[in-house]
């Protein structure tokens, strides 16, 4: 111990976590440049949403991710009492977002994505690999949540039903595999290859957009807005990726296409979020939370 971790106050799992998943909220609106996106450089394909607005609506978030970890955290078991407080919790977090944004949505499936990945996480806190934490979020999410409103009429409800894909609730249930199998891959071939950091991490969100159902861009753009993201996105990794000049050059086709068409990928932009934070995941906890 010496003078500054002394006079450090007290972390705690849930402050940690919490921590984690603002901080990669950040860190994936930050992230440029993404094509469609909010980002450093402007709104993407967005007129209502900005980067000041996606920093405060991330940092609203912190006490519901800290909630839903301490939720997890002291339940100790994944049941319907469990799913039922991490659904309250999501809803209560969805009106302090909108609250803060003026009746924005910036960070709906991102509460969904990374409140259950907090969740996961704090249930064990010794079993921090992605894909355990990532089957514990989707035993979670398989559960009924009775308190939840019967809607069916969100903007992902009306294009599942209308293309037969899954959305936001399937990606979760089936553990994410997006993040697991494509974009925690990509990060690590990228990272491996000395793509640099940044680029790496387009790398990762272009993984995800290779194969996701988005429904933010079913909902805008219908299947050619889909055709032309996933494709889009074959094509900058297939050129070498982010890191290399013809891949950037795909990129920027990309980005010029999904702007005409109006397409943002906010879905798989939520899940390089949750990419984010299962790559720092496991890393482990830091030390002073190393006892817990
Ligand atoms: C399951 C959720 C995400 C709702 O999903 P649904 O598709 O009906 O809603 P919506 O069209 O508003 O979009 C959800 C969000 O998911 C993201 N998304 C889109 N496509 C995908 C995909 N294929 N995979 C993952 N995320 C995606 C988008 O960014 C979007 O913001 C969740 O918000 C929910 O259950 N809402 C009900 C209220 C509730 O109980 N909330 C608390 C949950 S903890
Ligand atoms: N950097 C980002 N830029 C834009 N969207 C993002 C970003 N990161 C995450 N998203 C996600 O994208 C979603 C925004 O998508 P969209 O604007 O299609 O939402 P909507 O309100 O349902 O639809 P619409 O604006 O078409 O009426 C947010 O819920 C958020 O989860």
């Amino acid at each position: 111990m010496n003078a500054l971790t002394a006079i450090q106050p007290q972390l705690s799992l849930g402050d940690w976590l919490a921590d984690l998943a603002v901080d990669t909220l950040i860190d994936e609106a930050d992230l440029s440049p993404k094509p469609g996106l909010v980002d450093r450089r402007g709104s993407g394909a967005h007129t209502d949403l900005h980067l000041g607005l996606m920093h405060a609506s991330a940092l609203a978030l912190w006490p519901s991710f800290k909630a839903m970890a301490e939720a997890a955290q002291q339940r100790g078991e994944i049941d319907q009492t469990l799913r039922e407080d991490v659904g309250r919790i999501g809803r209560e977090g969805e009106v302090e977002m909108l609250r803060v944004t003026g009746g924005v949505n910036t960070h709906r499936g991102a509460i969904w994505a990374l409140g259950l990945l907090s969740a996961a996480a704090a249930l064990d806190s010794r079993e921090l690999a992605p894909a355990q934490v990532a089957l514990r979020a989707a035993r979670l999410a398989l559960l009924d949540d009775r308190a939840a409103p019967v809607t069916g009429d969100s903007h992902g409800a009306q294009v599942c039903r209308l293309y037969g894909v899954h959305g936001a609730r399937e990606e979760a249930q089936l553990g994410f595999p997006a993040v697991i199998q494509q974009a925690l891959p990509q990060l690590a071939r990228s990272r491996a290859a000395g793509a640099g950091e940044q680029n790496a991490r387009l790398d990762a969100l272009l993984a995800i957009m290779t194969q996701l159902a988005d429904t933010c861009v079913l909902y805008r753009a219908g299947m050619a807005g889909l055709s032309c993201m996933q494709g889009g996105a074959r094509a900058v990794l297939a050129a070498g990726g982010c890191a290399s000049l013809d891949g950037r050059r795909r990129l920027r086709d990309l980005e010029r296409d999904m702007l005409r068409l109006r397409a943002s990928p906010g879905g798989a932009a939520d899940l390089l979020a949750a990419t984010l934070f299962l790559d720092r995941l496991q890393h482990g906890l830091p030390a002073q939370l190393g006892s817990l």
